[in-house]
């Protein structure tokens, strides 16, 4: 039974945050009945392969890389830019592997995030009060009164974007240029010069070293699937219900639902209300679901969370991607960790060391400290470390671009840098540089702990 009109509607009876006014009801409900008789983005099989390949993250064989822009925009759909995504998630992936020897499962934020939410309903741009601009999927940035409406025919737009975007993510994972010996083509120039850069290359050429020697030794690569192609998988923030639950269809060889807007959705800081309508929406989804915790979330709280979206304890299931502050990870997240544990759930635990270390650059611009980012990470990897839990993943705002958003790095960008290149549609992006520099730091913290554990496991090969 493909049910024709979303079935998922328990969280209408309870309140839903952030979501925009639609100026004209009639206009939102035809915008609704179109999306949910276009074909699904997603098919529920791949995300219950990937709820699979998170389930070995939850147990520690994997590490899960999530990353992408802040804010997808329309403009932004095209094959450059979608590709220089995929080829710093790529290349990070590397790194991880090869640093940590652990498989990556890459998850972009890609094809779909296109809504955000937002701190304040207004802005004042040269003493005019504009609605603030939530996406692309609800209305335009530009700065005026009339493209600031939610227009929901945006939500067709975005639909059709994410379709574009999946098509080529797909045509990359698995149609030549997600090939391990092209490992050096996915450095762009402007990275290969910087020091995370070169020492990229030299892991790329240990890699073809070793895919050389594996030929020689009679191991077929041209036939390999392992060596040709990736998976890389879609995620999003599931913020605009109506657009997600129109996506959403019925498996009756699963008999469950899937919201099939992405591969995997997550629920934000600002929307994660235990009673409220997104928590709601996700408890009926058997996709892979992912719940934003800042640092005020009470280890009650996240229990309560788990109770309510994995109440079966399916590994793979949930991730809690923390966002607490470089400041305050070390504090707040211990007692969260210990709880959820205490309750019986495998939760991947992955930290976004963005969001809780926004801050306002002299000239207003909204950005965040290299450094800062670093400390959240070694703080996630030190808690996790002794409490002998596990630290599954990364979720990290980025592009493959050469922007100038993000303090500090190897590049050292200084406040007086931000304006050089300040391109984000929303909050600042590490850039391709800045994100590799990341990932050989957290392959690091990862190589270290996985070292340990092995220590710890067998103590006489290690003295
Ligand atoms: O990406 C996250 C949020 O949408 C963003 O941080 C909100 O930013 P604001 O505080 O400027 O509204
Ligand atoms: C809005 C976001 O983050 P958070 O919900 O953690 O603020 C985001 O990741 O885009």
């Amino acid at each position: 039974m493909l049910l024709s009109d979303p079935p998922l509607e328990s969280w209408r009876q309870l309140p839903a945050a952030q979501q925009p006014i639609w100026p004209d009801p009639d206009e939102l409900a035809a915008v609704r009945s179109q999306l949910t008789a276009l074909p699904p983005l997603v098919v529920p099989e791949e995300c219950d392969v990937l709820r699979q390949r998170l389930a070995e993250v939850a147990r520690g064989r994997a590490f899960l890389l999530q990353g992408g822009d802040c804010a997808e925009t329309f403009a932004d759909a095209t094959v450059d830019r979608i590709r220089s995504k995929i080829k710093i998630l790529l290349q990070m992936a590397v790194v991880l592997t090869y640093g940590a020897s652990v498989p990556v499962v890459k998850v972009g934020r890609l094809a779909g995030q296109y809504a955000k939410p937002r701190s304040r309903d207004v802005e004042v741009v040269d003493g005019v009060e504009l609605p603030s601009y939530r996406g692309d999927a609800v209305n335009s940035i530009e700065r005026t009164l009339a493209a600031r409406v939610p227009d929901p025919r945006r939500l067709l737009e975005a639909y059709h974007r994410a379709a574009m975007t999946l098509n080529l993510i797909r045509a990359h994972a698995t149609g030549g240029f997600a090939d391990l010996r092209k490992v050096h083509a996915w450095n762009s120039d402007f990275v290969r010069r910087s020091p995370a850069g070169e020492r990229y290359e030299s892991i790329a050429t240990d890699i073809d070293r070793a895919l050389r020697f594996m030929e020689a030794c009679g191991f077929d690569l041209e036939n390999s699937e392992v060596a040709h192609q990736v998976e890389l998988y879609a995620s999003h923030e599931a913020l605009l219900l109506d657009y997600e639950s129109a996506l959403t269809r019925y498996d009756t060889e699963r008999r469950a639902y899937y919201d099939l807007s992405a591969h995997m959705v997550w629920i934000g800081e600002r929307t994660r209300d235990v009673g409220g309508a997104h928590i709601e929406f996700a408890r009926y989804i058997a996709n892979p679901i992912g719940v934003k915790l800042g640092p005020t979330t009470t280890p009650e709280t996240a229990v309560a969370l788990v109770e309510k979206l994995d109440p079966e304890r399916r590994p793979g299931r949930l991730t809690f991607i923390t966002r607490m502050g470089a400041g305050r990870i070390r504090d707040v997240l211990p007692p969260i960790v210990e709880k959820v544990t205490a309750a019986g759930a495998e939760v991947i635990w992955s930290c976004d060391p963005m969001h809780g270390n926004t801050i306002e650059s002299s000239g207003g611009l909204k950005t965040r400290h290299f450094d800062d980012i670093v400390e959240e990470v070694m703080g996630f990897f030190e808690v996790h470390q002794a409490l002998g839990t596990i630290p599954g993943g990364l979720h990290v705002e980025l592009t493959g671009e050469d922007v100038t958003e993000c303090l500090g790095g190897a590049d050292d960008i200084a406040d007086a840098d931000l304006a050089d290149r300040y391109e984000t549609a929303c909050d600042p992006r590490l850039n391709a540089g800045q994100s590799l520099e990341l990932a050989f730091l957290a392959a690091s913290m990862l190589q270290d702990i996985r070292r340990r554990a092995d220590e710890s496991a067998n103590p006489r090969e290690a003295s």
